[in-house]
């Protein structure tokens, strides 16, 4: 365990896209780049890495990065005309200094707010205007929280409507030691079978070829174990009913130009998001999300 002071620090990261990097007392820390709102690492106190970056990740827009948190917004995967997953995590984002006090509870940890607002080249392509505001937060416990809160700014009195998720990209041993639980008897959709839908029979999911589901309306708490360094994420979330869960295994893995070929072992994504009902904004509204992550309950 090191111990300094807990500290905002906005620096200049890989290919000299700016990052944030959140550090508090007790050694834990969290790095988000502008391009995208993307959080790249998140470690604890003893400085493990618990989030899966990609070896071969680009970071040259308008490749997304892979690996990390991507955002996704206002389309998951091909739900829409978008290019897939939308546009949030290939823009960039600014930080926000000034963000209305009701916006998000006061915390005491460490946070940057992030914001997103479309240009007028993103208003061609997705004609709405919004406001996009997400906190990434460092608790003093080491907790990474991300709130988001999106507000339909149209004047015109026009609604939107909107899928959403935070692409979690956790870092495992090996991906065969992996247990995700908090799915059972849930429904899903099965992406590798053309969404149709099923329901889930085992109590705990393990991954032995390429999986790709939506779990429906899931708890508000789901535990992601790895028994290979003998760690367990908590992932507790707010107004993102689903959750997704993926990995490409061996042959899909190969079709990644930014994955390494044996990387599909080291990582699990489990997303929260909100994708089965979309959500819709009228002028003027607001909707909040907020994911925790913690290695500790
Ligand atoms: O390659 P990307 O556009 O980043 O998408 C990566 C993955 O995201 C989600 O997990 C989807 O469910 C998968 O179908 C998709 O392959």
């Amino acid at each position: 365990t090191t111990t300094g002071n807990k500290s905002v620090e906005v620096t200049k990261g890989i290919n000299g896209l700016e990052k944030v990097i959140l550090r508090q007392t007790h050694g834990s820390s969290v790095e988000v780049y502008l391009y995208g709102a993307h959080v790249t690492s998140w470690k604890n106190e003893q400085g493990e890495e618990l989030i899966f970056l990609s070896s071969k990740a680009i970071f040259s827009p308008p490749k997304p990065i892979r690996g990390g948190i991507p955002t996704v917004f206002p389309q998951f995967s091909n739900l829409g005309s978008l290019q897939s997953h939308g546009f949030a995590r290939n823009r960039f984002w600014t930080i926000d200094n000034k963000p209305s006090p009701d916006t998000f509870k006061v915390t005491n940890g460490v946070f940057v707010d992030l914001l997103l607002k479309p240009t007028e080249e993103d208003l061609k392509i997705w004609p709405h205007r919004f406001e996009f505001r997400m906190r990434v937060t460092l608790t003093p416990g080491g907790d990474l929280v991300l709130t988001s809160c999106i507000r339909n700014t149209d004047d015109v009195g026009k609604p939107f409507t909107f899928t959403f998720a935070h692409h979690t990209y956790f870092s495992v041993s090996n991906i065969s030691e992996v247990e995700v639980k908090g799915m059972a008897k849930l429904d899903y959709l099965d992406n590798l079978q053309n969404r149709t839908r099923f329901t889930e029979t085992k109590d705990t999911i393990t991954i032995d070829s390429e999986f790709d589901r939506i779990y429906l309306s899931t708890p508000k708490k789901v535990a992601v174990l790895d028994h290979g360094n003998k760690r367990t994420v908590f992932v507790r979330k707010d107004g993102l009913p689903d959750a997704v869960v993926w990995n490409p295994w061996e042959k899909k893995a190969k079709t990644i130009v930014d994955l390494r070929e044996d990387e599909y072992k080291y990582m699990i994504a489990v997303e929260a998001a909100a994708i089965e009902k979309p959500v819709t904004l009228q002028p003027g509204e607001e909707w909040k999300g907020r994911l925790e992550l913690s290695t500790r309950h």
